[in-house]
């Protein structure tokens, strides 16, 4: 026990460790850096791009890591290119090191809701943005785990760099052994210093993972709200009244078409909407309701056909060519459009506050105290001020969905879409949602709702527009949902009535 302990202490042997120390926090930081784009690179919709990464990755985990170490000793010579043992393993390591990283990262970014992704294009995020503020805060979450599971792996691995003379713990191990034969002692002592090293990786891990879980950023955001250190500014309201009558409509399609693998899904739709009119768009599921509304922000590529919003054209030059991908962003944060989704689409990470701060912040570039202070008069237009620092998660359906709208209104928006608002939620939750819209369509924002909700439809509304199989059948004033013109209107609204009546019977 006694010679345990004295090799325990042994300088000698923590020299060996400090070596392996610094082997294993520069091939994970190099893999982690490198890997970081080969994952970017190995989610690209370019096959040219994606194929060659893939093999990249597919060989280097394919292959021992003692191969590759050995390997690129003796093969880097070849080339005059001529590293020391250490700088040699260290190479080697990384680059085994960024297969393995890539891998992780790729994981953690695809466990990423798209739908969030989507919001984040749809309000006009750069794709910097959208990685920095949305994607890796959450991926974070899934990659920590499985990435301190790898840095304890490449601690180990370390010792495979002996083979090339690093004099690294496990070297300096054996080099007592082959003088003293005391294999016990000296081989417990190097473990337990390698049990050590793992332990204080494992404390790293545990401290970042805390500091990305999500309720134990919700106890941090309360631990400030309890000691006053977060204040409230003075909320300006944030609906300014009716759009203005004057200029283009807020929103024109003319003979539009949109195509998904070649089957057709908007067919020749043509639509005007007035500055301050509020269109439900009514339609079973599949008619291209959602396609009609994602193609205004430019989220789906037209195949034909115009679209304007207050005049202007998002997604494409004044010559109507489409615009390059990274133009998109600006374009689409200029625009002045609000969206809501079925799904809402909350940065799960960020408070009802923080989510309705991104697009006066992020996308605005509006100051800290500017964009705070239109979150606060959003949330407190949807009634939720007092539920400002509560995550998506602690919120019910309905509060999301109003914390949602609370995001598209930050934005001050002159026309806002609306996804199926309400059929994600149960029934009971409905109202509420309904309510705040109806409050909105008050206020003469002009407003664009695709429903199935035909009662509700029928009191918000100021035109219906039905679609069926992508094409724009049925257009009017309410009155239209009581005389309906067409064959196909009236059956879905006979159909629509059934399952209402159908819901309604206990
Ligand atoms: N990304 C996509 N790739 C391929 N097909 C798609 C895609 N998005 C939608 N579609 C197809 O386009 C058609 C219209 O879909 P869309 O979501 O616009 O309908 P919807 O009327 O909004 O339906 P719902 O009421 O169920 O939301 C459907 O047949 C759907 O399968």
């Amino acid at each position: 026990m006694q010679t345990f302990l004295h090799y325990l202490t042994f300088p000698f042997l923590w020299q060996g460790a400090l070596v392996a120390i610094q082997l294993m926090i520069g091939a994970l930081v190099g893999g982690v850096v490198i890997g970081f784009f080969v994952a970017l690179a190995s989610l690209s919709p370019h096959a040219w791009i994606r194929l060659p990464v893939q093999a990249y990755i597919y060989l280097l985990r394919g292959t021992p890591v003692l191969l590759q170490l050995i390997l690129l000793f003796n093969v880097l010579p070849q080339f005059g290119i001529r590293l020391s043992p250490f700088m040699s393993a260290l190479l080697a390591l990384m680059i085994n090191e960024t297969a393995y990283c890539a891998e992780i990262i790729r994981g953690g970014i695809s466990s990423v809701d798209r739908n969030q992704r989507m919001a984040a294009q749809a309000f006009g995020f750069s794709r910097t943005a959208e990685m920095t503020h949305v994607v890796l805060p959450q991926a974070l979450r899934a990659i920590l785990p499985t990435l301190g599971n790898e840095a304890v792996g490449l601690l180990k691995s370390t010792a495979q760099a002996s083979v090339v003379g690093v004099n690294e713990l496990t070297l300096r191990s054996q080099t007592i052994v082959s003088e003293n034969f005391l294999f016990i002692p000296v081989l417990m002592a190097s473990g337990m210093i390698y049990v050590a090293l793992s332990t204080c990786i494992a404390g790293v891990q545990w401290w970042l993972e805390s500091r990305f879980a999500l309720d134990m950023r919700a106890r941090r955001v309360k631990r400030k709200l309890e000691r006053g250190a977060v204040t409230l500014p003075t909320a300006k309201p944030v609906i300014t009244g009716k759009s203005s009558a004057s200029g283009p409509p807020a929103l024109t399609v003319q003979n539009l078409k949109i195509g998904y693998n070649g089957k057709t899904v908007l067919k020749d739709v043509s639509l005007k909407v007035d500055r301050g009119e509020v269109v439900a768009l009514l339609g079973r599921s599949g008619s291209g309701k959602s396609t009609l509304l994602k193609s205004i922000v430019a989220l789906t590529p037209v195949e034909s056909g115009d679209i304007r919003v207050g005049g202007k054209r998002i997604g494409k030059d004044a010559n109507g060519n489409p615009l390059p991908a990274r133009h998109l962003p600006r374009d689409r944060a200029s625009s002045k459009v609000g969206i809501v989704f079925q799904h809402f689409a909350l940065f799960d990470h960020l408070s009802a506050e923080e989510n309705v701060m991104t697009i006066p912040r992020i996308v605005q570039k509006r100051s800290h105290h500017e964009a705070h202070a239109a979150a606060c008069a959003a949330l407190e237009a949807v009634g939720l001020s007092a539920f400002r620092h509560h995550l998506p998660h602690e919120l019910s359906g309905g509060q999301q969905q109003r914390v949602a709208i609370a995001r598209a209104l930050a934005a001050n928006p002159e026309l806002i879409l609306f996804d199926e608002p309400t059929s994600a939620l149960d029934p009971e939750l409905v109202r509420e949602v309904n309510q705040t819209i109806r409050k909105l369509a008050q206020t003469g924002i002009t407003l664009v709702i695709s429903t199935h909700d035909v009662a509700f439809a029928s009191t918000v509304a100021d035109r219906i527009v039905f679609l069926q199989g992508g094409t724009l059948i049925e257009q009017g004033s309410p009155d239209i949902l009581q005389s309906p013109r067409t064959a196909e209107f009236a059956a879905f609204l006979r159909q629509e009535r059934d399952h209402h009546l159908q819901d309604a019977t206990p």
